[in-house]
């Protein structure tokens, strides 16, 4: 097969930075995730000690982490291509065809937690996750590099309208950095299987629940018995991931797979950066126990479930909007007309700020750092990080919705002036 020679219609806007973001963020996310977990273990777990506490480049690397990492890939694969479960297609594609998508995933994870049941039966040390953590994210952010440098070199072989318009600089300005971190191909799969929709959603992220289940061992395995805190972030965090697996066929729908070509930015968003840095509250938990008056839980539950409410019936409602405009529990709403044929939602979930769902998943991230205390910035990591990705991912879909709906997105905005925060924001 000879590469795709065709020059492309679309001249991409840069995100992310353009060429300089594209050429930093590689270098600097991949050390972040290592220097956070350091700092996570260490005794005063503070962003701002100097000299900060780097682990010797010998407990960076155990070949019993390359091991763990590829077995649990090969493992996540296996259960993604079991015949099990329904098949739903994807949004219709630029050439007009649509993609088949496995629904499995709900079912990968049972499997996976049965096995891990088993095994931790038969006497696995699973807290040793703990001691492994840095060999196993430096493995992780290798494979996610690999994974990268595949995708960019086969995406010359992919047909011009498999492109995706953001990660194409073009023939004669091309700028290969910027293509591989915002990535070429939007959907590349071997045969059917979907290489970016399985990064989204198996590997890293039962990975994540699975080495919180790993700090929740140590804990039992240093003081004998899991901590409420601790207790609190496995329960949350195994809520979400599962939320996600049980609506897997919603993911068909977001940015990431309708938009987004699959290059660095998620290979080792999902790979790398999901398992290793959304789950440090466990992690910060093991070294630096925390009590948590019930009265204090009783809050932090009710935050966790006012989130998770507001996040789940927000994205339904639009799903199921999407989906099926005239189905019984949408139909009622108020919409507007745009020139694409599709309607906007203004009232309901939607006309109560433009972006519910990201204000739901706020509020659960901010219910997984209170158990960690007050004393620490670190455990609040993830809900910095995530308000600065929703802001930006807002202004990203933003754009986009305005390019697509012109006049009638003005109109939504007026009726619905405020993105994610009532009266704030
Ligand atoms: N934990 C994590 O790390 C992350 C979690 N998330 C979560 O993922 C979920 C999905 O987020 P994301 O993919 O960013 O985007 P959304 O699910 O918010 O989808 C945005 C799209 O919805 C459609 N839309 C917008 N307004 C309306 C309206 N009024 N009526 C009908 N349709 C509308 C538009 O697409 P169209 O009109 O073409 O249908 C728009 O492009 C969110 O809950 C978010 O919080 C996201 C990123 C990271
Ligand atoms: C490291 C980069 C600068 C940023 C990488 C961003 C990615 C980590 C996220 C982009 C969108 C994501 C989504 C989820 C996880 C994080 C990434 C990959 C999601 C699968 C989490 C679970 C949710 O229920 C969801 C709605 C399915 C999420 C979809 C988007």
């Amino acid at each position: 097969m000879k590469p795709n020679k065709h020059k492309l219609t679309h001249s991409a806007e840069r995100e992310f930075g353009g060429a300089l973001g594209a050429t930093c963020i590689p270098v600097f996310l991949p050390l972040t995730v290592l220097y956070l977990l350091s700092v996570c273990r260490s005794p005063a777990a503070s962003v701002l000690q100097w000299p900060p506490p780097l682990p010797p480049t010998a407990h960076l690397w155990d070949p019993l982490a390359v091991v763990l990492i590829v077995g649990w890939i090969t493992l996540q694969s296996f259960l993604y291509l079991l015949p099990i479960g329904k098949v739903s297609e994807g949004l219709v594609l630029r050439d007009g065809s649509r993609l088949k998508y496995p629904i499995n995933g709900f079912h990968a994870l049972s499997i996976t937690a049965v096995l891990l049941i088993v095994c931790l039966w038969l006497g696995m040390p699973h807290g040793y996750l703990f001691e492994l953590i840095l060999p196993l994210a430096v493995c992780a952010i290798g494979v996610s590099y690999l994974l990268s440098m595949y995708l960019y070199i086969r995406s010359f072989w992919a047909p011009q309208h498999a492109l995706s318009l953001g990660g194409n600089t073009g023939e004669i300005i091309r700028n290969p950095l910027y293509d591989f971190f915002m990535g070429r191909e939007l959907n590349p799969r071997i045969g059917d299987f979907d290489l970016k929709y399985f990064c989204e959603l198996r590997p890293g992220l039962i990975g994540w629940v699975v080495i919180n289940l790993g700090m929740l061992m140590k804990e039992v395995e240093l003081r004998g018995s899991p901590s409420l805190a601790m207790l609190l972030v496995n329960g949350f965090q195994l809520l979400y991931v599962t939320d996600a697996l049980w609506n897997e066929e919603a993911v068909l729908t977001t940015m990431d797979i309708v938009h987004d070509g699959f290059g660095f930015m998620l290979a080792f968003g999902d790979l790398a950066w999901v398992p290793f840095t959304y789950g440090l509250q466990a992690m910060f938990l093991v070294v630096h126990p925390q009590s948590l008056s019930t009265l204090g839980a009783a809050g932090i539950i009710l935050l966790n479930g006012i989130g998770y409410y507001i996040f789940r019936k927000s994205n339904s409602q639009k799903n199921q909007f999407r989906r099926d405009p005239t189905h019984k529990s949408v139909a009622h709403l108020e919409t507007i007309a745009t020139a694409t044929g599709k309607r906007l939602l203004v009232s309901g979930w939607w006309g109560f700020v433009r972006h519910p769902n990201y204000l739901g998943d706020l509020l659960m991230a901010l219910a997984w750092s209170l158990p960690c205390g007050m004393s620490h910035i670190l455990p609040y990591f993830y809900v910095i990080y995530f308000t600065i990705l929703l802001i930006h991912r807002e202004a990203r879909d933003e754009k986009h919705c305005r390019a697509k709906y012109g006049l009638a997105w003005d109109t939504y905005c007026r009726r619905v002036p405020y993105r994610i925060i009532p009266y704030i924001y």
